[in-house]
């Protein structure tokens, strides 16, 4: 078999991965995800760690899009405990699968509803043995069976409504799982889930358990990383929205694909313009994978014939960066 020769200004070891379940339309919101990253001009792949229930012809849209799909098998909390978790959100446990995703080093994971409106490669560089995140906020409905909810206490603004003495200490820093920086790692991994299988699921499942789990390594970051749609009316004063680089479609009503703006603040104007920007992202033609000037995967017989493909498309190039983001290596 001729060698597969991976052609790549960018660090191998380093990618993004997002988490895919079932056979419905959040197959659309990885699609948008990777047209995203290509728009920001991303040097690194997207991996998409696929439960077994994901189509096959769902998986080679990702693929046809560049993305890597890596089958995982889903990952549940203790036996006949689930109902303390929120049912919608049990799925999510599978997320732990990623930390077995040891051919890279470094990753940063992205919900499936999340776009990336602006380059962030950067956050790769952040120092290793931390688990980076931005700060959830308490103050949607979802968040009503909390004390922090049922005393108006929020992390985003804990000077406004103080935690009361008489409750002891107030609740660690608690970040939105939706989006974070990790090493990949299988001691982690294992350890990962032998907790799993002592910790009774709460509420929101697997954000619960790996704030728990990764509580004295936690380091937040700002909102521009993952903005939690609701804090565009919960915390307005901690959001500049044209510095935003990441935004997190989970709000009720605010999933692109499915979105009609009917429900509750889904008619701001805010709303509208996030929601039409995933589209243009989504529905523009120049961003899908085939369309891209990428050096893609270069298999040769000869390896003397790489140089001459590489200096052919460097010419080609239009701003003369060679974006290899899409070589896929072996892993796929
Ligand atoms: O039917 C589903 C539900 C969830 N997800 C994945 O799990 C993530 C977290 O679920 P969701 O976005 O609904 O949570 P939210 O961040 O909106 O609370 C999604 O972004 C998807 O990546 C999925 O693939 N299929
Ligand atoms: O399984 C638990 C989920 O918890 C988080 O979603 C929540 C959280 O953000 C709340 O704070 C919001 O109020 C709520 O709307 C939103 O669904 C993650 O985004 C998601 O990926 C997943 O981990």
């Amino acid at each position: 078999m001729s060698p597969n020769v991976v052609v790549s200004g960018n660090n191998p070891n380093r990618a993004y991965v997002t988490f895919l379940a079932g056979n419905g339309d959040y197959v659309k919101g990885v699609v948008g995800l990777a047209k995203g990253l290509r728009k920001a001009k991303s040097l690194y792949p997207l991996v998409v760690a696929v439960l077994p229930d994901v189509p096959c012809d769902h998986r080679e849209i990702l693929r046809s899009q560049g993305c890597i799909v890596r089958e995982i098998e889903p990952v549940y909390p203790p036996e006949n405990q689930t109902q303390f978790a929120m049912a919608y959100y049990v799925i999510n446990y599978s997320k732990l699968r990623i930390w077995e995703f040891v051919e890279y080093e470094k990753m940063i994971y992205l919900d499936g509803d999340i776009q990336v409106m602006d380059n962030i490669d950067h956050l790769f560089e952040l120092e290793d043995g931390y688990f980076y995140a931005v700060m959830d906020c308490f103050c949607e409905k979802t968040w009503s069976n909390s004390p922090q909810y049922k005393i108006g206490y929020c992390q985003q603004c804990p000077e406004k409504t103080k935690w009361p003495v008489g409750m002891g200490w107030p609740p660690p820093r608690y970040f939105n799982a939706g989006m974070f920086v990790y090493q990949p790692c299988l001691f982690t991994y294992c350890r990962l889930l032998e907790t799993l299988r002592v910790t009774p699921p709460t509420s929101f499942a697997e954000q619960d358990f790996l704030n728990m789990f990764f509580r004295d390594i936690y380091k937040p970051i700002p909102p521009t990383y993952n903005l939690v749609l609701a804090l565009l009316w919960r915390h307005p004063e901690n959001i500049d929205l044209d510095q935003v680089k990441v935004v997190h479609y989970c709000a009720a009503g605010s999933k692109p694909w499915r979105y009609t703006g009917k429900e509750e603040n889904m008619d701001r104007e805010d709303i509208k313009l996030l929601v039409k920007k995933w589209w243009d992202i989504y529905e523009d033609e120049s961003l899908d994978y085939k369309n891209n000037n990428v050096i893609t995967r270069a298999t040769i017989d000869e390896p003397e014939k790489l140089g001459s493909l590489v200096s052919t498309t460097l010419s080609e190039d239009d701003d003369g960066v060679v974006n290899p983001q899409w070589t896929a290596p072996s892993a796929a």
